[in-house]
């Protein structure tokens, strides 16, 4: 069942190029995501691809320069601004990819006590902190005095205490070690197992493949392909994409091989396929119109050589 739906999200910021000439930078394009119940999706894709942006939009915190368009959904109902605002936290929780979202006046322990919904909050709090490795004294401790792997735990611990059905977490794990990430990835499995969802963002495509479902494989702010993870095995042959399955041999046990080029920015996008000028198999069509996004073999792609 799907719990939170983006159908059709472009995002775009106003930016002021030299002569106060205004041009609108598209940093999110035409893209649709499903996540259900029961699920761990995880979102991968260069730096800049656009994932903190979806994250944003669908907790209703981006920037107010942002023009959006498109809709989101949650349990099948349209998020509007003011249910965005009544959700977030409590139905839908962030794990923020910087620690500067800890609030730098409350002590850490407060903080997360606070995100408590229902229950016992200082015992809720006590436990998750002990599951992170956090001892008695950081509960009075302030964000400053926390190490960068310390504030980070603290963040996943808000967001696992409250009670939320959804978890967005936006690169939760660099900077903690291997104990620590192994325990956080097992509590957003046993968070999903529980009919609950989690989004996963990361750069780390070896970890998502170990606890996720699907993953979303972003690249210049739209979705390339969403697949299961078996489908991640071999040399690729049963991913769609040809940018997945770069990515897929650019990983150390695989070729390692990196992919020739980079992605573009946004205020160069290519008229047609986003990944066109990177793609080998790029044709005189691809320079046309960008492909839209169509299911094949039980995913989506969006490429039109894609079988
Ligand atoms: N407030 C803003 N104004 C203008 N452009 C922005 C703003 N915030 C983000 N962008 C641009 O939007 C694009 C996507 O940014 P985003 O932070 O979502 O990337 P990301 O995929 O999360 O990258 P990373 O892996 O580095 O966290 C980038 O090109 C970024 O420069
Ligand atoms: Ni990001």
């Amino acid at each position: 069942m799907p719990i939170l739906e983006v159908e059709s999200l472009s995002v775009s910021f106003k930016q002021y190029k030299a002569g106060f000439k205004q041009v609108q930078n598209q940093v999110i394009s035409n893209l649709s995501i499903t996540l259900n119940a029961g699920e761990i999706l995880a979102v991968v894709g260069a730096s800049g691809s656009g994932k903190s942006l979806l994250a944003h939009a669908i907790l209703g915190i981006l920037p107010s320069n942002a023009r959006t368009s498109g809709i989101i959904k949650y349990a099948g109902e349209i998020l509007t601004h003011a249910r965005q605002e009544a959700l977030r936290g409590k139905e839908i929780a962030l794990v923020p990819q910087s620690v500067n979202f800890l609030d730098p006046l409350m002590r850490v322990g407060k903080q997360v006590r606070t995100s408590v919904k229902s229950g016992d909050a200082a015992a809720l709090q006590r436990r998750v902190f002990e599951r992170y490795h956090l001892r008695k004294e950081v509960d009075n401790m302030y964000p400053f005095q926390l190490s960068g792997g310390m504030a980070r735990r603290a963040l996943l611990s808000t967001a696992m205490v409250s009670g939320a059905k959804v978890i967005i977490a936006d690169e939760p794990t660099p900077g903690l070690d291997p104990v620590v990430i192994k325990e956080a990835l097992n509590n957003f499995r046993e968070f999903a197992d529980n009919g609950c969802a989690v989004m996963l963002i990361t750069h780390d495509i070896e970890s998502a493949l170990k606890i996720a479902d699907k993953i979303a494989v972003f690249y210049a702010g739209t979705t390339v392909e969403i697949a299961r993870v078996e489908n991640f095995s071999g040399h690729g042959e049963a991913l769609r994409h040809p940018y997945t399955k770069a990515l897929w041999r650019a990983l150390p046990q695989n070729d390692f091989i990196p992919i020739p080029g980079s992605q573009p920015h946004p205020s160069e996008l290519p008229t047609g396929c986003l990944f066109a000028p990177r793609c080998s198999l790029a044709t005189s069509e691809c320079q046309v119109v960008q492909p839209d996004i169509r299911e094949l073999r039980d995913g989506m792609v969006r490429c039109i050589h894609a079988n």
